[in-house]
């Protein structure tokens, strides 16, 4: 029998995908808690000490930090969980990851997906992209509001986040659907003032249910 991978809190509130050690000091003294390291295509040896600083800020916090793609460097450093997509479900060593402790998150974009996500036991399933995003160049159409509720109808025993396109205005649509968490690139990154921005969505969202970690 497949084991889970360590749960998460069902609630994950807000939740930042960044590209930078900057965002995340910045976000985590904002009093965010769950976030995303997520850097595209670079060596490891460039993104290590990145992954590493980060790792041990987020511990510092006492924070959910998630690292985009780079698995082994994740379970190096004794990342909080990793973050991996269908085609890093190809590649990536679960049972490493799974023997390491850390928590996991998968992309999914269709049934199919969240069939294949499922039986994989992962801490919580991500669902995108919920509306169209400028950020990522996605080979799916956006799966909107109506779509997002179908599948939590399905996922109501574990942590699910919604991604791709929330913006601060579309945000209280997104959680009246019922998702545990909005993780947002652009609404953060791209805003006129971020700090803002994100007491606002931390408001909306919450930083997630601490206390059942
Ligand atoms: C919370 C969350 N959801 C989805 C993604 C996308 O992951 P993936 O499909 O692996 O694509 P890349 O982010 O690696 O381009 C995510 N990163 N975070
Ligand atoms: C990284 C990523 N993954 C997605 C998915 O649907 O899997 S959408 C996305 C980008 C989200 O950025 P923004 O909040 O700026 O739209
Ligand atoms: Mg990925």
């Amino acid at each position: 029998m497949i084991q889970p991978f360590p749960a998460t809190p069902h609630r994950l509130g807000l939740y930042p995908v960044v590209d930078s050690l900057e965002w995340i000091a910045r976000l985590l003294d904002a009093g965010v808690r769950t976030l995303q390291l997520r850097i595209k295509d670079q060596p490891d040896a460039e993104v290590e000490p990145i992954v590493q600083q980060a790792i041990a800020l987020g511990k510092t916090y006492q924070a959910r930090l998630f690292i985009n793609d780079y698995w082994q460097l994740a379970i190096k450093h004794h990342a909080y969980g990793v973050h991996l997509g269908q085609e890093d479900l190809d590649v990536a060593d679960l049972q490493a990851i799974r023997h390491a402790g850390l928590r996991l998150g998968i992309s999914t974009h269709d049934d199919e997906e969240i069939d294949r996500a499922l039986a994989v036991k992962p801490s919580y399933i991500a669902l995108g992209h919920i509306f169209p995003t400028q950020t990522k160049l996605m080979p799916s159409s956006p799966q909107g509001l109506e779509q997002l509720k179908r599948h939590l109808a399905r996922l109501e025993n574990i942590p699910t986040v919604a991604i791709g396109g929330i913006s601060l205005e579309r945000a209280p649509a997104v959680l009246a659907c019922g998702v545990g968490s909005i993780a947002v690139v652009s609404a953060i990154t791209q805003a006129a003032d971020w700090r803002d921005a994100t007491q606002k969505l931390l408001a909306l969202a919450g930083a997630g249910d601490e206390d059942d970690d």
